[in-house]
């Protein structure tokens, strides 16, 4: 595999009458080929900043990227054209249907009339695609959004959240749609706080904290390199929590106690839990292996609960009487 995007030692501090801050602190990644990757980090974390860096929209302090093997933002004009990202809100004529957006971003963009059929057609949206977007769903515009990105059939498609807003259906078809442009044998990155959709949709993630990478790899590189395995222990009287808890600390676990149970991790043996508690007259009733997922890792890495429903949804942006204007990076 070939990397189509490589950053190392990235560097961003902004600097402002309230302060300094670092929201980039020597931050690494690396896509390989045709994945679909996932870009995970709380709020605050950095990946806008990082997303924008790399579209060239605001300069780094320090550190390395590279786009499908050239350097930049020295190459950015080279490589342009090989990169879809939707990066900033992109704004619609409420009042124009999808064929009429497309149209017009095509010949803004020298792109032939026939892709926009095309990707009409890879988005799902060619029986809406003479509709007005004001009576899209937020998914079909999502869908028209990455559609606009879409036009240049690009190697890298860079989208931030696009997920985010959506209902389960909409989830799903934008899914769906990932896992086409992957198998195209397009590269796709995505931000995202939706953890259970990135499990499902990617190949491969890097989890950022605080401005630096905590953790990147396949799905499940990442869940076994980080995730413990846990225990859910029930026992017979509720009152034994806290002590059991105790107990099982000193006997080196990890122990969190919940209402009517405890999660047990860091034993070799799950023999070792009963054991322990059974010295001390306690009994369990349950003990069950509790498989990690993606948000599990996630919190754990980052000590932060992801929020959603804190970015830019492009059903705010969609406006009536305005020119489509051009969305951030190099959607067009
Ligand atoms: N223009 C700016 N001036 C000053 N600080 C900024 C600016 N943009 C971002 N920051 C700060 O840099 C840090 C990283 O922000 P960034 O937007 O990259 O994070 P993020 O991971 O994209 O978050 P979110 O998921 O909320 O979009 C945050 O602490 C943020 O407050």
């Amino acid at each position: 595999m070939s990397a189509v995007l490589e950053i190392a030692g990235l560097q961003k501090t902004y600097r402002s009458r309230k302060g300094v801050r670092k929201a980039l602190d020597g931050f690494d990644m690396v896509v390989e080929a045709g994945q679909v990757h996932g870009f995970l980090g709380p709020n605050g974390s950095g990946k806008t900043t990082t997303l924008r860096t790399l579209l060239g929209l605001i300069r780094p302090n320090g550190g390395r990227m590279s786009i499908l093997g050239r350097e930049v933002p020295q190459a950015l004009p080279e490589v342009a054209g090989s990169v879809g990202a939707i990066v900033e809100s992109p704004q619609f004529f409420g009042n124009f249907s999808a064929q009429d957006t497309l149209s017009l971003l095509a010949d803004a963009g020298g792109v032939p009339r026939t892709r926009v059929f095309e990707v009409l057609e890879l988005v799902g949206l060619r029986d809406r695609s003479k509709d007005r977007v004001k009576t899209y769903s937020l998914g079909m515009k999502q869908r028209l959004a990455v559609a606009s990105a879409l036009l240049k059939n690009p190697k890298l498609l860079i989208l931030d959240e696009p997920a985010n807003g959506l209902d389960p259906g909409g989830i799903r078809e934008m899914r769906g749609l990932m896992a086409g442009l992957a198998e195209s044998g397009m590269t796709v990155l995505l931000s995202s706080h939706i953890l259970g959709e990135i499990q499902l949709i990617c190949d491969s993630v890097t989890i950022i904290a605080a401005g630096r990478r905590v953790a990147a790899g396949s799905v499940a590189e990442v869940l076994a390199t980080h995730a413990s395995t846990s225990l859910r222990v029930r026992l017979e009287a509720v009152s034994d929590l806290t002590s059991s808890a105790a107990a099982l600390r000193d006997a080196g676990a990890q122990v969190v106690v919940e209402p009517d149970h405890l999660m047990v991790s860091g034993l070799a043996q799950p023999s070792a839990v009963t054991r322990t508690l059974a010295e001390r007259g306690v009994y369990v009733s349950e003990l069950s292996p509790v498989t990690a997922d993606l948000e599990s890792v996630f919190l754990e890495l980052t000590g932060t609960a992801p929020v959603q429903g804190e970015n830019r949804q492009v059903d705010q942006t969609v406006m009536s009487g305005t020119a489509p204007a051009q969305s951030g990076g190099w959607g067009r």
